[in-house]
């Protein structure tokens, strides 16, 4: 899909297409639409990534808390986003055995206590291993840096859905 394409898009159909850009944010896309048109993928991005650095910190609290749990009970009950369901089965998520997603279970618990939103990661980027290990780490950092790292990752996350969506290549920050 091409840039003209994408600017052509009645709001309707620039919805259905770019809706799951951010884990189930129904205003974002909306929002975005109104920025047309844009000048090629990356000025498409920038908007995504600028409503949401452009919110209050409730605001953007309240886009990490869209996103599910990784080997969480969405998961689990097979109530992820087609996209999400990709992106943890990239990870490994779909074939941990029970005293992993028990470990990984506590581990998301302890995070969301201490920070107030699940703890976000690209899963993509990510492996097994990783995803247990990062969390762990950033259980320890600053609420402020955190909340930064957490958004970053949804970054990673939305470029690289909206690079899926146009057919490009995304770089690997
Ligand atoms: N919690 C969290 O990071 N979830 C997400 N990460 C990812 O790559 N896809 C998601 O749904």
């Amino acid at each position: 899909m091409d840039i003209e394409k994408v600017n052509s898009m009645d709001f309707g159909e620039f919805v259905d297409v770019f809706g799951s850009v951010t884990e189930r944010c129904p205003l974002i896309a909306p929002a975005v639409f109104s920025q047309r048109p844009f000048s090629d993928l990356e000025d498409l991005e920038q908007h995504f990534f600028a409503f949401t650095d452009a919110l209050p910190q409730s605001g953007q609290e309240g886009v990490l808390r869209c996103h599910p749990d990784l080997a969480g009970r969405e998961l689990q009950r097979g109530e992820l986003s087609a996209e999400s369901q990709r992106e943890q089965s990239a990870a490994g998520h779909t074939s941990l055995g029970a005293a992993e997603r028990l470990w990984l279970a506590e581990l998301n618990a302890q995070y969301r206590a201490r920070s107030g939103f699940p703890f976000a990661l690209a899963a993509r980027l990510s492996d097994r291993a990783a995803v247990p290990r990062e969390r762990a780490r950033r259980l320890h950092c600053p609420p402020t840096q955190e909340l930064n790292s957490a958004l970053g990752e949804v970054k990673k996350i939305g470029r690289r859905r909206l690079a899926d969506l146009l057919g490009s290549h995304a770089t690997e920050s």
